[in-house]
């Protein structure tokens, strides 16, 4: 394998079929530390579907998968999340009728250790850890801009700012990859320009991140690398620069995007 020190994922071969259709063929990233690393294809390409195999949430029929050099086993999603990749939906999935600090505390408690005994007995070093989650957490909803929404309900909150919530809940866990389904979509223009400078800002603190994104312009500015999925097949690897000249690229996406934007 091509994995050194400093590559956080590294995927390769994933191949995924429902039924007739083979939704994934042999498909394979390598995601370095610190990268921004977009995941980019037309409408049914297969993007989601890689998603949800890498995060556990679709069992792949073939694949091998590496987190930090050491092979996991994308089967379950709190596993997936406990080895350490966070991820946020497509289609929001929060804890609607809980606070905006109470979903990002949930977040958080897959990395505390007093356990169900601590909970129930509640002991000193258990009120302490829940009273530094929720330090934690109100410090992520401030690093997301959303602080002011702490305790209202996640329903209640903005369509942007129900996306920024997802990433605070997914930052909570401590990710060492955040996986990101089109975060921009649905939003304007502005919330977009807002939404790059918190993407920007998680990446030069340290954070790797994967991205699905419709949005080019957003691809294009945002991404180290990139790859460009069409049915199910990777046609194409490289930089943003690279990516936009290839031809199967302007063919299979970029040419119909071009026009659309
Ligand atoms: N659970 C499933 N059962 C059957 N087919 C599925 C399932 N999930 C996805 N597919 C099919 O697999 C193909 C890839 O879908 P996928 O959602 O991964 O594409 P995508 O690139 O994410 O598209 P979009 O940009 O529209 O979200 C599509 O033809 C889709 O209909």
């Amino acid at each position: 394998m091509t994995t050194t020190t400093d590559t956080i994922l590294h995927v390769a071969q994933v191949s995924k079929r429902f039924g007739g259709l083979q939704a994934l063929s042999d498909v394979g990233i390598t995601i370095h530390r610190g990268q921004v690393y977009g995941l980019i294809g037309p409408n049914g390409a297969g993007k989601t579907t890689f998603f949800n195999v890498i995060t556990g949430l679709y069992t792949p029929d073939a694949g091998t998968f590496e987190l930090e050099g050491r092979a996991y086993r994308p089967t379950a999603v709190h596993q997936v999340a406990k080895a350490g990749i966070a991820r946020t939906f497509q289609n929001i999935r929060l804890f609607s009728d809980m606070t905006a600090l109470e979903n990002v505390q949930v977040g958080r408690h897959i990395r505390t250790h007093s356990g169900l005994v601590g909970a129930v007995f509640r002991t000193g070093s258990f009120k302490a850890e829940e009273a530094a989650i929720e330090h934690r957490a109100r410090e992520l909803l401030e690093y997301v801009g959303i602080a002011r929404f702490a305790d209202y309900k996640a329903r209640t909150l903005s369509y942007g700012d129900q996306r920024r919530l997802e990433i605070a809940r997914a930052l909570a866990t401590d990710p060492k990859l955040i996986a990101l389904d089109e975060p921009a979509a649905g939003m304007n223009a502005t919330e977009k320009v807002v939404l790059r400078e918190l993407i920007d800002r998680i990446r030069k603190d340290g954070r790797t991140i994967l991205l699905i994104e419709h949005d080019v312009k957003l691809v294009m500015g945002l991404c180290d690398r990139v790859t460009v999925l069409d049915y199910g097949k990777q046609i194409a690897e490289g930089t943003p620069a690279d990516v936009q000249k290839n031809e199967k690229v302007i063919e299979a996406y970029l040419g119909a995007s071009h026009t659309a934007h």
